[in-house]
């Protein structure tokens, strides 16, 4: 599903009207009607007062259509035109006429006092948003900068119309006023500002309706940014044949662990065989193994010397680099105390994926000139914190500016970024990003990270094609907590070994 701007929805919308020929009347109809069909199932009494708040572009003529289709099924609903009756032009005046002609009557903000206004909104049970859609410029003018912060505090169901009004639809950083929604009802694609924080929070629950515009529309204007969606998931997940062998699902290696860091190893190899790895391989300083591999049965080890409690060399030879393992994640729990210069040797003599994670990154921002000319693919999977180290930002930037900055960081050093946060990211070499939508604040604790590598390193390894493999685990790891906050988990008391221990369930529902 594309994840569009403003701007590239307008040019979608002229594409769809000037190039196909689809009637703009038609658009704004199927949008109201669908508006509608979705909906339906959260009014509740047919007696409920629904206030429909219309402004002066196509946003409130999508207005004049919802409120004449809940008004034919017998709705009780005040329809209200903010902008005087003269200032509403094209498709949305064809469709305030329409509603004209049906006999129903038009409350006319003007023509009331502010009080008066406010009173009869208080007497509703639902209120529409439909002042401002994808066409707000600037800083909000009167009256919408009245009434918007008036409609907040009348604390009722406020269900918007493609966007909260006053919401930029594009990447933002600071929300000056904008409609506080329960529920946003996009039309044909999401807007981008519903993946930015804290223009999410001003969305509620959000729905994405068809409205009716050809896919063409859609991939000529817009095809770098997508939402990556539950089909999405199981139409790409690796299906095992009866006839595979251990062999066939991947050989893993994972360096990871330090002398005071024994839990991420644990994590990161539990994770990549519960996402199906056919051998893992764990690599960890001499000083550690005693501690990891009691916890862990069923992977090899690979010692390495350590000095500072820390890994200090792999001694993983030429041969091994080149034949046993399909793909190696490093980093997770290593630390931070010695030169890192054996993940140089991974980067130049490791022909295959490497996926770099935590303090991995953080040796990395040593050689990151080595990732442009790299024989295999590279992916990276920062937080913010790490990000905003790897390319000298404050992480305040990195969060303001998600999209763009991954997208230029990937393109620019070759790899594919898995930004992680509220709707991680991931970033291909070629700049298409694609949107995750699970996961919740349960996940914000130690160790679900090290969870995230070991799923995406089982991943890679089964999946030819590599942006698939890295979504899927993003969704998967997501969903793992997602499930486990809406079954009795409290989010403040999910573990990151919780995710690990659910994964069967999670898996079972693709
Ligand atoms: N064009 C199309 O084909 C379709 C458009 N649709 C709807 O049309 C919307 C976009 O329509 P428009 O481009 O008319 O945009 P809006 O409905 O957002 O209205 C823009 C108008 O609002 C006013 N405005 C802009 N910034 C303002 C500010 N800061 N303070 C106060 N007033 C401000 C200006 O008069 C501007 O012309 C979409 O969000 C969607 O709801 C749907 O009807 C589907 C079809
Ligand atoms: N509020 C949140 N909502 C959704 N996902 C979150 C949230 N906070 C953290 N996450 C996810 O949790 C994981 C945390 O990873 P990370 O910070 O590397 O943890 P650690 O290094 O402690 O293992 C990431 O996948 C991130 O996307
Ligand atoms: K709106």
């Amino acid at each position: 599903m594309n994840v569009v701007t403003g701007e590239e929805m307008h040019q979608i919308d002229r594409y769809a009207i000037e190039e196909i020929g689809l009637k703009e009347e038609l658009l704004m109809e199927n949008a109201g009607l669908a508006f509608v069909n979705c909906i339906l199932p959260l009014l509740e009494k047919k007696t409920d007062r629904v206030a429909v708040l219309i402004g002066v572009g196509n946003n409130g003529g999508d207005g004049f259509v919802i409120s004449r289709s809940l008004l034919e099924k017998g709705y009780q609903v005040d329809v209200w035109l903010i902008p005087p009756l003269e200032k509403v032009k094209g498709t949305a005046k064809y469709h305030m006429e329409v509603f004209a002609k049906c006999g129903y009557q038009i409350l006319n903000f003007e023509n009331f006092t502010y009080e008066h206004f406010l009173e009869k909104l208080t007497s509703c049970t639902y209120l529409i948003d439909a002042l401002l859609g994808t066409g707000i410029r600037g800083s909000l003018r009167s009256p919408y900068k009245e009434i918007i912060p008036a409609v907040n505090k009348l604390d009722r169901t406020v269900i918007s119309v493609d966007l909260p009004s006053g919401l930029p639809s594009s990447e933002v950083c600071e929300v000056e006023e904008a409609i506080k929604a329960t529920y946003t009802v996009t039309l044909q694609c999401p807007k981008l500002s519903a993946f930015t924080y804290p223009a999410r929070e001003y969305y509620g629950e959000l729905s994405v309706v068809d409205i009716g515009i050809p896919r063409l529309a859609i991939n000529e204007i817009s095809n770098e940014r997508f939402l990556w969606t539950e089909k999405d998931v199981k139409r790409t997940l690796p299906v095992r044949k009866p006839s595979s062998h251990k062999g066939s699902h991947g050989k893993a290696l994972i360096i990871a662990g330090s002398k005071t860091m024994t839990g991420a190893p644990v994590l990161t190899t539990k994770a990549c065989h519960r996402l199906g790895a056919g051998l893992v391989t764990l690599a960890i300083p001499d000083v550690a193994h005693e501690v990891v591999a009691s916890q862990i049965i069923e992977a090899t080890f690979h010692l390495c010397s350590s000095k500072n409690g820390e890994i200090n060399d792999t001694h993983l030879s030429d041969k091994q680099l080149k034949d046993r393992y399909d793909a190696i994640a490093v980093g997770p729990g290593i630390g931070r105390n010695n030169t890192g210069s054996f993940l140089k040797t991974l980067l130049t003599d490791f022909q295959k994926p490497i996926i770099i994670d935590a303090d991995g990154l953080y040796y990395l921002k040593r050689y990151i000139s080595t990732l442009r000319t790299r024989g295999g693919a590279t992916i990276l999977t920062p937080h913010s914190g790490e990000f905003a180290f790897l390319i000298n930002e404050s992480i305040k930037t990195v969060e303001e500016n998600r999209f763009s900055l991954s997208k230029q960081f990937a393109m620019q050093h070759g790899v594919y970024l898995l930004l992680k946060g509220p709707n991680t990211i991931v970033t291909t070499p070629t700049g298409n990003q694609f949107i995750n939508p699970t996961g919740n604040s349960a996940l914000a604790k130690g160790g679900s990270g090290d969870v995230l590598t070991g799923m995406v390193l089982a991943l890679v390894m089964q999946q030819q094609d590599l942006q698939p493999a890295i979504s899927n685990a993003a969704f998967l790891h997501g969903k793992a907590a997602d499930i486990l906050t809406s079954h009795g988990f409290s989010p403040l008391s999910v573990l990151a070994s919780d995710l690990v221990e659910i994964m069967p369930q999670v898996l079972d529902r693709f």
